[in-house]
Parts: C-alpha cells; structure tokens; sequence
C-alpha cells in the first residue's frame, strides 16, 4: 500500500501522554491539513515519522515497509520542521549545493529558482537570514526534493502574507505537476483550507477525526444579517458560534440548511473551517 501508515503508536515523556494508541494512514498521492491545538501531538508524530525521536511501542510503515532506521524509506520522505538540521555558518547556495551531493532527487536548478521567487539572497549565511528567511530557505528545500512524502510542520512561520501566498501557490503549481502526498501541519487554518483535500485532526494525542474538506464544509454553514432576524433563524438550531458587527450578526450553525425565510435579509455561505475546529477542540467538544 502506498502510505505512511501510523499502527498503535503510543509516545510518553515521563507523565505525559504525548501520543496515545494513535492509528491511521496518510494516503499516496493527497495534500493533508495536520491539525491540532498546542501540544495535541502533532511534531511528536511527525518526529516519529522522521526517525528523530522513537515510539514506546506501534510502528509506522511507509509503502508497507517499516520506517525505524531504515535507509530505503529515508529516501521516501522529507521532514521540514523548526529545528535547524543545517551547518548554520555556511552560505545559502552553498548548503544547497551540500544537499544536492547528499539528496539524488534534488534538484538544484529549481532550488534557485524557487529562491529568487522568494528574493532569498542566496550569498547569505543561513546564521545571517532573518527568522522568516531561515523558513524561506527550508521551505525551498522541501519544495526541491522531489521525493514521494513531504512533511511541512508549520512551515509558514515568520513568513509575511505575500510570501505565504507565495508559497501555497508554489506547493499546489509542484503538487499538479508532481503528485505526491504532502501533509501540512499548521494553525492557519483557513489559509489551507482551499488548498488540502483531506484532514486529520489530533486532540489530546488521539485521532479526533479524519475527513475531506468537503465533508466536513457540509457539516454546516453560517448565516449573516441583521442580528434580530439571525437570532430568529438560530432559535432552534444547533449554533457554534457567533461573530458581531454593530446590528450584524454572523451564526456559525451546525447541522443541514433549512430554508431562508421568504423576504428576509439573510445570506447563508459555507462552513468556516478553522469555526468548527475550535468548537471540535473545545473542552468537551460539540
Ligand atoms: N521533549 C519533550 N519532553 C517532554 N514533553 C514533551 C516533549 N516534547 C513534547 N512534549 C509534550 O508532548 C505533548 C505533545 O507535544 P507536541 O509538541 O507533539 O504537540 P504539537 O501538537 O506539535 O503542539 P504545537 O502546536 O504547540 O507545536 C505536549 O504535552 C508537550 O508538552
């Protein structure tokens, strides 16, 4: 099976119980949102994953082949995350050409490429760029490794909004061209929500659920008018949330939309994602 299949993985630091019994599988081929409040779990998975820290027991497999210290799957799989793995005194374009000898699926030519898109000044040392450009310089890594599975954990950190727009638009133009599975683990939800097609939602170290964006859209919708005639239309239904603006009103509802009332001055849209994580996420939850 092509996937990173996650078996029974348990993880504990001392008392806490980082990851608990967790099982299920990042399909061939899909852009997956990873998501989670802080400290559901997800760098300690995707730790895991990447052979830098072990599971107390569960394993994970990766095209059915068993990911603990083995050199066959590291060459599957491409983990960029926070820690700084690179020899920080060394210019840019030299760490590149260092990963282009280490990495036979590299490509050199569109890691400048995508750096000048970026206008990362690559005769810079990585210790010398600044917090957003030490983002910048891993994202174009992990956008220039051609391997099967690429694991961003937050990789939008620091980076200002056209170079965060920049880079989506960067993943879904390689991800039409090059279909691979690519898992995204951010806090920015609706910024991925057009762009993932699938979500894994971790809570408290478990799997809360795992879906298609579109399902999940179709679990609700919100409504906006005037708050009075809001209010009435939500008076039986089952309300997430509200947002308000003077006399208007937003109601994020739950549950299959019943027909505006005629003549009303309401409008209904689709669900707001990053609304129904945080009430999934809540204390207690829906
Ligand atoms: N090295 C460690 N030592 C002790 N506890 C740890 C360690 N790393 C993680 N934890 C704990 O494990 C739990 C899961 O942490 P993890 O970093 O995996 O969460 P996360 O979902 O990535 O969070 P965030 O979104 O805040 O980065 C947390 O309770 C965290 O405090």
């Amino acid at each position: 099976m092509n996937a990173i299949q996650i078996k029974n993985v348990t993880k504990r630091y001392k008392n806490v119980a980082a990851l608990h019994d967790v099982s299920f599988s990042f399909e061939s081929g899909k852009i997956y949102g990873f998501l989670g409040r802080n400290g559901a779990g997800k760098s300690t998975l995707i730790n895991i994953i990447a052979n830098r820290i072990f599971a107390d027991s569960g394993e994970i497999l990766i095209d059915d082949l068993p990911a603990k210290e083995n050199i066959k799957v590291h060459e599957k799989i491409f983990c960029m995350s926070e820690a700084d793995l690179y020899d920080a005194g060394l210019k840019v374009k030299d760490l590149f050409k260092w990963i282009n000898r280490f990495y036979d699926s590299f490509d050199l030519d569109k890691a400048f490429e995508i750096a000048g898109k970026f206008n990362l000044d690559t005769n810079k040392k990585f210790k010398a760029l600044s917090k957003g450009y030490q983002s910048i310089f891993k994202l174009t890594v992990a956008l220039s490794l051609m391997v099967p599975y690429v694991i961003f954990d937050e990789p939008v950190l620091g980076l200002d909004a056209n170079h965060r727009e920049l880079f989506y638009d960067l993943l879904l133009k390689d991800f039409q061209h090059n279909e691979r599975t690519i898992i995204i683990a951010t806090h920015l939800i609706e910024e991925v929500a057009n762009i993932i097609e699938e979500v894994v939602l971790i809570d408290q170290g478990k799997v809360l659920l795992q879906d298609h964006v579109s399902t999940l859209m179709e679990m609700g919708y919100s409504i906006y008018g005037p708050a009075k005639e809001v209010d009435a239309y939500c008076a039986d239904k089952n309300i997430i949330g509200y947002d308000e603006l003077g006399n208007l009103k937003i109601a994020y509802v739950l549950g299959e939309k019943t027909p505006l009332p005629k003549n009303s001055n309401l409008s209904a849209s689709a669900m707001n994602l990053q609304k129904l994580f945080v009430k999934l996420t809540e204390k207690g939850g829906i």
